[in-house]
């Protein structure tokens, strides 16, 4: 499984980039809010591991990870942030709902990252059942909220 093999959830605070000059916003889906607030703390443990003001720290909530490309769209339209985190939790249920849902999802902020010169990172847990996404938010296969904030400011300062 690619993360038992790749856990980037351990990072090196000394090597984190700069955030004092950053804006990062961070959109949060509220459905499995369990495994979302989970994954925005390891994020936000991250940003301020990196020195990001309180000011430059946005986080607005959407109802479900569907919602998570129109957030990210008008917070980008709104604050132009230097980045954004997308977090959601999409977890499988009886029908092919799962599937829609992950992939507009993912289309839809990879579309973001080629509309906007804003890098736009995918947080979106989308597991079988429970367990695992509780494994990744925090569990014993990391957090992919630590992950996300790490890839979000190396990203946000990419060719500086
Ligand atoms: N089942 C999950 C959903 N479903 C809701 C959709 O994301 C969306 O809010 C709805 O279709 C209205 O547009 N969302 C999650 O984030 N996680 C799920 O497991
Ligand atoms: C990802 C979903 O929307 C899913 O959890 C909904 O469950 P179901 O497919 O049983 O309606």
């Amino acid at each position: 499984m690619a993360t038992e093999n790749k856990n980037l959830s351990d990072y090196d605070k000394s090597a984190l980039p700069d955030a004092a000059s950053l804006r990062i916003g961070v959109v949060v889906s509220e459905w499995n809010s369990e495994i979302t607030e989970s994954l925005f703390s390891g994020a936000e443990e991250v940003l301020q591991d990196a020195g990001i003001l309180p000011g430059n720290f946005l986080r607005w909530n959407v109802p479900g990870s569907f919602e998570l490309v129109f957030g990210c769209k008008r917070m980008i339209e709104k604050h132009a942030p230097d980045a954004v985190i997308a977090i959601g939790s999409v977890i499988r249920g009886e029908t092919q709902h799962f599937d829609y849902v992950c992939s507009a999802v993912a289309q839809g902020i990879k579309d973001l990252n080629i509309q906007y010169n804003i890098p736009v990172i995918f947080c979106v847990l989308t597991d079988d059942n429970l367990q695992q996404a509780k494994d990744r938010s925090g569990g014993k296969h990391g957090n992919k909220g630590t992950e996300a904030a790490v890839v979000a400011l190396k990203m946000a300062v990419l060719g500086n």
